[in-house]
């Protein structure tokens, strides 16, 4: 359980990012954030993964230091151009100083998990965008995380990849339960993908809706074409209309 209670974030320049912000995410679930530009989406998720401070307010853990195992997952893949695919997924293991025989296999293990295999050898400039953003998730699942961070990690994705990295990554999920908050722009991903759908506000960030997204997993094109999907998308945009001020009718 990650618990954010009556958290506020204002940045050195006056910025008030987040207001009061409480917000319970218990293990295992799959949040997505979503809401305009400069809501505070990536705010959020940086205090998460402890790359900042809050201003005021506390961030609770249910379980120990030891226990709290993040990965962060970027928009931008950020590979290194001048090393191979398996060598950039292994950095984070280099990092711990992890023995290269488990590093091998975990590393082998990730690669797998994302269909990579093929593909050890190559650099990033031989890539596709949505195989870069793989090799960026394996980097990130090599550490094997209890929390996955993901800030719109499909967002400079094509629609057709972006669909199918969806697919992959709730199968995934599905295997390991991983808790995931994920910040996205695009409402019908979020339903897609998540138990509950947070809706923020800006000026100052906050929740302004949290709806539970009540449909069984696996979801498979099915869910993609059911009135069901289209209630909560709908559902979901009326939110974020009102938050940002207009009428749904406008959009
Ligand atoms: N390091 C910083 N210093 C000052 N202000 C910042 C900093 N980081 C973010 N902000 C401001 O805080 C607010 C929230 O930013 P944040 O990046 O969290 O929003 P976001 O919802 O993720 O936006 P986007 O969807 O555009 O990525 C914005 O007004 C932004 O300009």
């Amino acid at each position: 359980m990650i618990k954010l209670s009556q958290v506020s974030k204002v940045y050195k320049t006056g910025t008030v990012a987040l207001q009061d912000l409480n917000l319970e995410i218990p293990e295992s679930q799959f949040v997505s954030l979503v809401g305009a530009s400069g809501c505070g989406k990536s705010t959020v998720l940086r205090l998460i993964a402890g790359l900042g401070n809050v201003s005021s307010g506390t961030i609770d853990w249910g379980i120990t230091e030891a226990q709290k195992k993040l990965a962060f997952v970027f928009q931008d893949a950020a590979l290194m151009p001048w090393a191979t695919v398996k060598d950039n997924i292994r950095l984070p293991l280099q990092l711990t100083g992890i023995s290269p025989q488990n590093s091998h296999i975990l590393v082998q293990q990730s690669l797998k998990l994302v269909g990579l295999e093929s593909s050890a050898h190559s650099y990033p400039r031989q890539l596709s965008g949505g195989m870069k953003m793989r090799v960026s998730i394996a980097r990130a699942l090599v550490t094997q995380p209890k929390i996955l961070l993901m800030d719109e990690p499909f967002g400079a994705l094509d629609e057709i990849t972006r669909s199918k990295l969806n697919s992959d990554l709730l199968d995934l999920w599905l295997q390991h339960r991983w808790t995931v908050v994920f910040v996205t722009h695009n409402i019908y991903e979020a339903v897609y993908l998540s138990n509950r759908v947070l809706v923020m506000g800006t000026s100052p960030g906050r929740v302004v809706a949290d709806i539970q997204i009540d449909a069984p997993y696996p979801r498979g094109d099915d869910f993609r074409t059911s009135s069901v999907y289209n209630d909560y998308c709908r559902q979901v945009s009326q939110h974020l209309a009102k938050a940002m001020n207009y009428s749904s009718t406008k959009l």
